[in-house]
């Protein structure tokens, strides 16, 4: 293997199993300037990248990520109906700033609404949702106007948290941007793909810098480029202190995150 594919095996290994960006550039930097001195095969120097990004994991994993902050989000004794089913039946759910909590489980086990409760959009029947701060919604789907183009949608959600519209636009493009999307003269939302609308709604989840990030499947429809993307933003953000909720069917990723809420059986 050439150190070139052996680097970006180890970087992609390193995400995988939840590194934060930074902390993976360092180790890949750090393995590339060794190889790079040495000339020597990174397969008899380091082993096999999974097997390296594991031994280093081991060693670093728990020192390099920050301890979780406050609580930013505690939901306590959830209970929903809808008539006389039972949803949700006494759910309870805390996290910190610097945590991603995953909410998993069956379809139609009660994810999207646990997080609409969250966000506050539904009211439960019982129990309550405390948060510090301001929250962040992408739903499942929705959420997007169709006549709007995505400068637009930036300028009105940035108007609600009292950004210019300088400053939304700004702020929406670069953050489509580290999803591989160019949002500047995008056409209005009718035009846009599944995934790109998707794109848009968690662009605009993101833009007022919430402190509580709640993402209902937002990652429906993307390509695969743009799926490592939108982890790698998650861990970031995570890095950055938001405490993040991501409902997902995804259970690859569930070793890259701090808590999981599985909802399997949730209901009485
Ligand atoms: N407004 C509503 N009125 C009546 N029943 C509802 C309503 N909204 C959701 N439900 C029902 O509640 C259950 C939970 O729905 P919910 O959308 O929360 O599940 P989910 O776990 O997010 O599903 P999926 O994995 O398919 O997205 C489902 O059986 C759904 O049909």
């Amino acid at each position: 293997m050439n150190p070139h594919a052996w680097l970006a095996e180890l970087d992609a290994e390193l995400r995988r199993r939840g590194t934060g960006p930074e902390t993976a550039g360092h180790v890949v930097a750090e393995a590339a300037a060794h190889l790079s001195d040495s000339g020597e095969n990174p397969v008899t120097v380091f082993g096999r990248p999974d097997s390296y990004a594991a031994a280093v994991i081991e060693i670093i994993g728990n020192r390099a990520r920050r301890a979780p902050g406050p609580i930013r989000l505690r939901a306590q004794g959830i209970t929903k109906r809808y008539r006389r089913r039972v949803v949700l039946d006494n759910v309870d759910l805390t996290v910190r700033a610097g945590q991603i909590a995953a909410v998993v489980g069956a379809n139609g086990c009660g994810k999207s609404t646990f997080l609409g409760i969250c966000a506050g959009l539904l009211s439960p029947d019982a129990g309550e949702v405390r948060v510090a701060g301001r929250i962040g919604y992408c739903p499942q789907d929705g959420g997007v106007a169709d006549f709007l183009r995505p400068d637009e949608h930036f300028v009105l959600v940035g108007a609600g948290a009292g950004l210019s519209r300088v400053t939304a636009k700004e702020r929406g493009r670069n953050s489509a941007a580290a999803l591989g999307w160019t949002a500047a003269d995008a056409p209005t939302a009718r035009q846009l793909s599944g995934g790109t609308r998707q794109k848009l709604n968690l662009v605009m989840s993101t833009l007022t810098e919430p402190d509580v990030l709640l993402l209902d499947e937002p990652y429906q429809g993307f390509d695969r480029g743009t799926y490592v993307n939108f982890w790698d933003q998650l861990y970031r953000l995570r890095d950055e202190g938001k405490a993040i909720v991501v409902v997902t069917h995804l259970l690859n990723q569930l070793d890259g995150v701090d808590l999981v809420l599985d909802l399997t059986g949730a209901a009485s």
